[in-house]
């Protein structure tokens, strides 16, 4: 049996007691001989500066270079908000994300049966939703230069954040897309603002070009991004893969959070590159959700984000498919028998704190697995 070497950052708020689920699953996985991982923990975001003054340390950076995956839980929290821009919690994410080339972010978002009534939109538009959203994640606005606050002198400031996209950026999350579009519904939609702005000309441009050269059998539709942001909430079901930029995947992915019920739901792969030397894919596993400052530490968030995040490692990182899909009918189950996070109570369904949750899950695993 292989040994793969993870990387887990809980990080801040509810990343370490969301965290914790997985490690639970992952303890469970060991004792019972049907995956083993080599762990190690490390701290990011507003842990790090608290122990380091940086939100990541070039040694934590080292591990996670050298680590198969990274299992990331959030960051942030008003206890930061006065630190320096630079070494706010957020950079440690973003630097994480950057240095290890992890430009494709896949965010799923998929309405369990048992869910359709803890959506904000009515049952019959988020019942059987099952959409994939690709956000380009170490490009545009995100890292373009020049990034400044400029005093100008006359009681004014001026803030500049620079859009930028390079034709190789956009090619190479358009494949992505195309590909899994082509494993899913065979329907891709690209969504920009070419009506306002020169990245979302060449945009549409490159992702029209490689589907003229690539990937003609994919039916692709262009979207203007607010336009599609309303699509999103009047009908989601006509979307199967959704592709689009930094900064419009980080909104279009909240808001189809609350299709399937709550952002506690959403969990997300960042990827990069095959590496040609070692034939790894450079990978980070995080859920969509943030530190949830307003529920940290009272055992009440979600889990199920979290470790659907380690169910996306289990599918990509490490070639075990069929367990990831036991991961999957387990939450699925669990729901179905009306266990609730508070964030998804509904009439009729108990509520259960965080690691009951979890527990919960990993027992269904068994039952499934025996
Ligand atoms: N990947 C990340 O680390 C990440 C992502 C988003 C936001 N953030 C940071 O988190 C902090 C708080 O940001 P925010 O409040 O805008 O967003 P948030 O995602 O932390 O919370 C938004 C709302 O959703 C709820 N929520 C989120 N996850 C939940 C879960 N698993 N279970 C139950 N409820 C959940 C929260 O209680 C809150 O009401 C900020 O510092 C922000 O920068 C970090
Ligand atoms: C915390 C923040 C840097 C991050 C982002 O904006 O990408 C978050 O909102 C996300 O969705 O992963
Ligand atoms: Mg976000």
């Amino acid at each position: 049996m292989a040994t793969y070497k993870l990387l887990l950052l809980p990080g801040d708020g509810i990343g370490p007691e969301v965290m914790a689920e997985v490690k639970r699953l992952i303890g469970w996985l060991d004792a019972q001989g049907i995956a083993t991982f080599e762990t190690e923990e490390g701290l990011v975001g507003g842990a790090s500066y608290d122990a380091d003054k940086v939100s990541i340390t070039d040694a934590t950076m080292a591990k996670a270079l050298a680590a198969d995956a990274v299992l990331f839980g959030a960051v942030g929290g008003p206890k930061w908000d006065p630190v320096p821009y630079d070494v706010r919690p957020e950079a440690g994410l973003l630097r994480l994300r950057k240095d290890l080339g992890l430009y494709a972010n896949l965010r799923p978002a998929i309405c369990y049966p048992a869910l359709a009534e803890s959506s904000s939109l009515k049952r019959d538009l988020v019942e059987g939703l099952d959409i994939m959203i690709v956000r380009e994640l170490t490009g545009g606005v995100y890292f373009g230069e020049p990034k400044t606050i400029t005093d100008l002198g006359n009681g004014q400031k001026r803030a500049i954040d620079t859009q930028v996209y390079d034709t190789y950026e956009i090619e190479r999350i358009a494949r992505v897309a195309f590909d899994l579009a082509r494993k899913r519904r065979n329907k891709l939609t690209s969504m920009e603002k070419r009506n306002v702005m020169k990245s979302g000309v060449l945009w549409h441009e490159v992702v029209t070009q490689i589907h003229q050269r690539e990937y003609k059998d994919v039916a692709l539709d262009h979207q203007l991004a607010d336009s599609g942001g309303m699509q999103l909430v009047r009908r989601p079901k006509q979307f199967d893969v959704i592709v689009t930029d930094n900064l419009f995947g980080d909104m279009l992915s909240d808001i189809a959070a609350m299709l399937t019920g709550s952002l506690g739901m959403l969990p997300s792969a960042s990827l990069g590159d095959i590496d040609p030397k070692t034939g790894k894919r450079r990978a980070l596993y995080e859920p969509v959700h943030g530190s949830a400052p307003d529920i940290a530490g009272q055992g009440a968030a979600n889990p199920i984000a979290m470790m659907a995040s380690f169910g996306m490692a289990l599918r990509y990182s490490f070639d075990m498919g069929d367990l990831a899909d036991k991961l999957d009918a387990a939450i699925a189950a669990v729901l179905a028998k009306r266990l609730r996070t508070a964030d998804l109570k509904s009439e009729g369904s108990t509520v259960v704190s965080t690691s009951q949750m979890g527990e919960a899950i990993v027992k269904e695993i068994q039952a499934l697995h025996a």
